[in-house]
């Protein structure tokens, strides 16, 4: 009978729900990473929150482990990458704590622009503190909202039922969601030249890391007061010290913390600095909608093997598993080609399937792709909400299947539309290998590698001599190398498979070359 670790404070209805569904269940939280490496080795699944940190090391010493799963959305305590490696699956929550994390940041609001913490303080001192306290009227106010998906757009709505206007910066935000919202799209600079108050709803990913620099903190509105419910990074945390030192901000109520547990932060003790310990999901209603579903999905995929809400694989039932699931990984590998040189968001996504998938159930393939394209962006995307997000996002999802494929057997062809025009990239699985095809219509051979260098350059002679000597003195070595081209002296590409991360200063020497239109480090 396959055996369940919970690893953190998870509502009883989790184990509740593994023992009906006649699963072994261990309830152990707090254990130390020493206790959890020993012990992890017995368990087929693994239940947790945000405080258990399933990292490469406890992955490495889990055998027997075939699903880790979240109860709540972010996943940044676990290693996606060594779970993958490892061939364990693992899944979140998507949508279980949305409404419940949005109430606490309109909490967090409402105690900056009156200083209720404080004013609490006092009054139970005994100070009756009447005059130190001269709060903010929310209503006429403007909300700027950074991240406008899930929690964004729920706090948008409460703030414009408290009579605040209401402005967003999000890529991915179209203007007709942002109508039926009722909320303005604004780019970043506007947002901080015109918010009253700024709150963040992003993942932390390499673009939303200190999305409110010094510098970005220096362009908003004297007296802006900063709520933070997302996650820890996505704010300059000495910067925000010093703005409220200074007075330029007038309140900060911060959920999320760059270290967690945040027991010695920069911020603490800053006049008008509220702190809660990463409280945003604490709800019982949250907690026991996060800790139901998790269950379900763990005891579902050890009992039956379905998938469902897993980032690192495709959503498929146990009887398709065996065709789909190289195809799966195709779509999904072409979709984060295509989703990494889209930059940013995109308006249109087409997908095409040709020969074999083409008579397959292509709805797990499709979602396989768009949750590919989507994760530069979200990347906490996958199968299930990848589809939905690019719905509420007004992403124009195309679909077409042809029975034949006049060059290979099977093709998957992605394409995305970035300001009006096409960038394209297709892919087959030749001899059982998953391989990019045609970039762009320009036919080529290459195999995926965890790193790829894309350059886009024109047909012309010392290109390749001069990126070689270029990659050969930054000391990085060239695995793989594959050519492609539109006709002699015209627009080709390049893919170039390297064996480390490329420097910043390399790229930029790549790009600086005559013959280079455009170059990307992709990974995968
Ligand atoms: N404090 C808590 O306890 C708590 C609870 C739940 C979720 N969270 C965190 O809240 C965050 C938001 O969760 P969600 O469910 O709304 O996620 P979501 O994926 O639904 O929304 C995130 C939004 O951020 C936008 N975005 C991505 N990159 C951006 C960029 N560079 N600039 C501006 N916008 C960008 C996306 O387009 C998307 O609309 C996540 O980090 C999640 O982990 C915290
Ligand atoms: O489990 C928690 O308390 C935090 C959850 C939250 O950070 C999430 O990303 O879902």
């Amino acid at each position: 009978m396959p055996k369940v670790l919970i690893a953190d404070k998870l509502s009883p209805a989790a184990a509740e729900i593994f023992k009906n569904r006649g699963l072994e269940v261990d309830v152990k939280p707090g254990l130390t990473k020493e206790e959890l490496i020993d012990i992890i080795g017995d368990y087929d699944g693994l239940a947790v929150r945000s405080a258990c940190k399933p990292d490469a090391d406890v992955i490495a010493a889990a055998t027997n482990l075939k699903v880790i799963g979240r109860a709540g959305i972010g996943v940044d305590n676990i290693d996606v990458k060594a779970a993958t490696a490892k061939g364990i699956v693992v899944m979140n929550t998507p949508f279980g704590n949305a409404i419940t994390t949005a109430e606490h940041a309109i909490a967090m609001l409402f105690a900056a622009a009156r200083q209720i913490p404080a004013a609490d303080r006092g009054t139970q001192a005994g100070e009756w503190p009447k005059k130190a306290f001269m709060g903010t009227e929310l209503t006429a106010k403007t909300l700027g909202v950074i991240g406008c998906g899930n929690i964004g757009s729920i706090v948008a709505e409460r703030a414009l039922g408290l009579k605040m206007k209401v402005v967003a910066y999000d890529p991915f935000l179209t203007e007709e969601r942002a109508t039926d919202l009722g909320v303005q799209k604004v780019e970043l600079e506007q947002l901080l030249a015109r918010a009253d108050a700024i709150t963040l709803h992003t993942p932390l990913t390499a673009a939303t890391k200190n999305i409110l620099s010094a510098d970005a903190i220096q362009k908003t509105k004297k007296g802006v007061m900063i709520i933070n419910c997302a996650r820890g990074g996505l704010v300059d945390e000495a910067a925000v010290r010093a703005g409220l030192d200074s007075g330029h901000i007038s309140a900060a109520a911060f959920d999320v913390f760059v270290e967690e547990p945040a027991k010695d932060n920069i911020l603490f003790g800053a006049p008008n600095f509220i702190a809660t310990p990463h409280l945003g999901a604490a709800t019982t209603e949250a907690q026991e909608n996060v800790a139901l579903q998790i269950a379900e999905q763990i005891a579902d995929y050890l009992l039956t093997g379905a998938i469902s809400n897993a980032l690192n694989t495709p959503s498929i039932t146990a009887e398709e598993a065996p065709r789909l699931k190289p195809y799966a990984d195709l779509a999904e590998k072409l979709g984060l080609f295509a989703g990494q040189i889209a930059d940013g968001g995109f308006s249109d996504i087409e997908i095409g399937f040709e020969g074999e998938p083409a008579h397959l159930n292509t709805k797990p393939l499709t979602a396989a792709a768009v949750a590919g394209a989507l994760r530069p962006l979200f990347t906490e995307v996958n199968m299930v909400s990848a589809p939905e997000m690019l719905k509420a996002r007004g992403v124009t999802l195309t679909e077409a299947t042809r029975s034949d494929s006049p060059v290979y057997d099977n093709l998957i062809r992605i394409r995305v539309k970035v300001d009006g025009s096409w960038r394209d990239v297709a892919g087959s699985i030749v001899a059982g290998v998953p391989k990019i095809v045609e970039v762009k219509g320009m036919a080529l051979d290459a195999k995926f590698r965890p790193v790829i260098l894309y350059v886009n350059n024109v047909d012309k002679p010392g290109f390749i001599g001069s990126l070689g000597v270029m990659l050969g003195d930054a000391g990085i070595n060239i695995a793989t190398f594959n050519l492609g081209r539109q006709s002699q002296g015209e627009e080709a590409v390049a893919l170039v498979g390297i064996d480390a991360e490329i420097p910043e200063d390399v790229v930029k020497k790549i790009e600086a070359l005559p013959q280079v239109r455009y170059v990307k480090v992709l990974t995968f």
